[in-house]
C-alpha cells in the first residue's frame, strides 16, 4: 500500500502538545507521513512577554514549494497562520495546486486568550482560504468571531452556528463544542445533513492541542481516502483518548496524550444525525 502523505502549515509550539509538533504526532500515529511548513513559533512562558516569533514570508514559501514538489500531499491542514500577508500567501499557493483534501482550523487564541491572528487578518482568512476549505473546524469563539459576533451558548447555538459558517463557502463546517458544559460535543455540518458528535467530558484541565490535533487526525484520515463523516468520527475518537490519558504540566495546563488511541484503544463516541 502506498504510503499517504498529509501536509500542516501551521506554527510550531514549544511544549509540542498543539501546533505544528501536535499535527506531526497525530499524523504519525494515524498512519501517514507528515510534511510541515513553520509559519511561526509560539514559545510562550509565565515570564516572557512575547514569545511569538513570525517566519519571514520566503521561508515559509520555500516550505510550502518544498512540500509540494512532486505534486503528491493527499490532504492538508492549516493551522496558526497569525497575519494577513501569510494567509494570501497560503491561499493564492493552494489555488495553484491541486490538492484536494484541504482543512482549515482557523487559529486565533491560544488556550488561555493570547492572540494567535493579527486583528486584521480575519477578513482575509474568510474571503480567500476558508472558501478552498474542504472543512472548517472551528471551536466556540472562533466560531462566534468568523460569525461578526454571534453567541454560542448551546447545542442549538452551535448548530445555528454551522448553518451560518456555511455561507462562508467551505464544503462542510465542524463547530467544537469543548467549552460548553456537560458531554463533548461537536457539530457537523455538509449543508444538507447534520451530525452530533458526543463523548464523555472527562474532567481535566490538560486538553492542550485537543483542538491542533482533532484537525490534524481529521487530515490524516482524509489522506488515506476515508470519507468525511468517517473521518470525523475516527479523528474525535483519537482525540477523546488523548485527552482521557492527558500529560499534566506543572505550572500551566497540560497536553493531550497523542499515543494514547493506538496504546488503548478507542472510546465511545456517539455519532447521530440530528
Ligand atoms: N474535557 C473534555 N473532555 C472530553 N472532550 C473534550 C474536553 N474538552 C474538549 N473536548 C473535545 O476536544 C475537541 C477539541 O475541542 P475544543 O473546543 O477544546 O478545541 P480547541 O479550543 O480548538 O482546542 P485547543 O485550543 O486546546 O487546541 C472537541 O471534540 C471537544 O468536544
Ligand atoms: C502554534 C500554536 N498553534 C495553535 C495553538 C492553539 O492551541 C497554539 N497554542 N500554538
Amino acid at each position: 500500500m502506498t504510503l499517504r502523505k498529509a501536509c500542516t502549515v501551521a506554527g510550531a509550539a514549544a511544549r509540542s502538545g498543539a501546533g505544528i509538533q501536535a499535527d506531526l504526532k497525530t499524523f504519525q500515529e494515524l498512519g501517514v507521513y507528515g510534511f510541515t511548513a513553520i509559519t511561526a513559533i509560539n514559545a510562550k512562558h509565565p515570564s516572557k512577554e512575547q514569545g511569538l516569533f513570525i517566519q519571514p514570508l520566503d521561508a515559509i514559501e520555500a516550505q510550502l514549494l518544498i512540500m509540494n514538489e512532486q505534486n503528491d500531499i493527499d490532504a492538508l491542514k492549516t493551522g496558526m497562520l497569525f497575519s494577513k500577508e501569510i494567509i494570501e500567501l497560503v491561499a493564492n499557493w493552494l489555488a495553484s495546486t491541486s490538492i484536494q483534501n484541504i482543512v482549515v482550523d482557523p487559529v486565533m487564541f491560544g488556550k488561555f486568550g493570547s492572540p494567535l491572528l493579527d486583528f486584521d487578518a480575519m477578513e482575509t482568512l474568510k474571503t480567500k482560504l476558508i472558501p478552498q476549505a474542504t472543512i472548517i473546524t472551528p471551536n466556540m469563539p472562533e466560531a462566534t468571531y468568523l460569525l461578526g459576533g454571534q453567541k454560542i451558548n448551546s447545542i442549538e447555538d452551535l448548530q445555528d452556528a454551522a448553518r451560518d459558517l456555511m455561507q462562508l463557502g467551505s464544503k462542510y463546517v465542524l463547530v467544537k463544542g469543548g467549552r460548553l458544559q456537560g458531554p463533548a460535543v461537536d457539530i457537523l455540518y455538509d449543508g444538507n445533513k447534520m451530525y452530533k458528535l458526543e463523548a464523555p467530558r472527562i474532567d481535566t484541565i490538560h486538553t492542550n492541542g485537543a483542538g491542533c490535533s482533532y484537525s490534524a487526525a481529521i487530515t490524516a484520515e482524509l489522506a488515506k481516502g476515508k470519507p468525511m463523516e468517517e473521518a470525523v468520527l475516527n479523528a474525535k475518537k483519537f482525540v477523546t483518548a488523548g485527552i482521557k490519558r492527558f500529560i499534566p504540566f506543572e505550572y500551566a495546563p497540560g497536553m493531550i496524550d497523542h499515543r494514547a488511541y493506538k496504546v488503548y484503544g478507542e472510546d465511545e463516541v456517539q455519532f447521530n444525525e440530528i
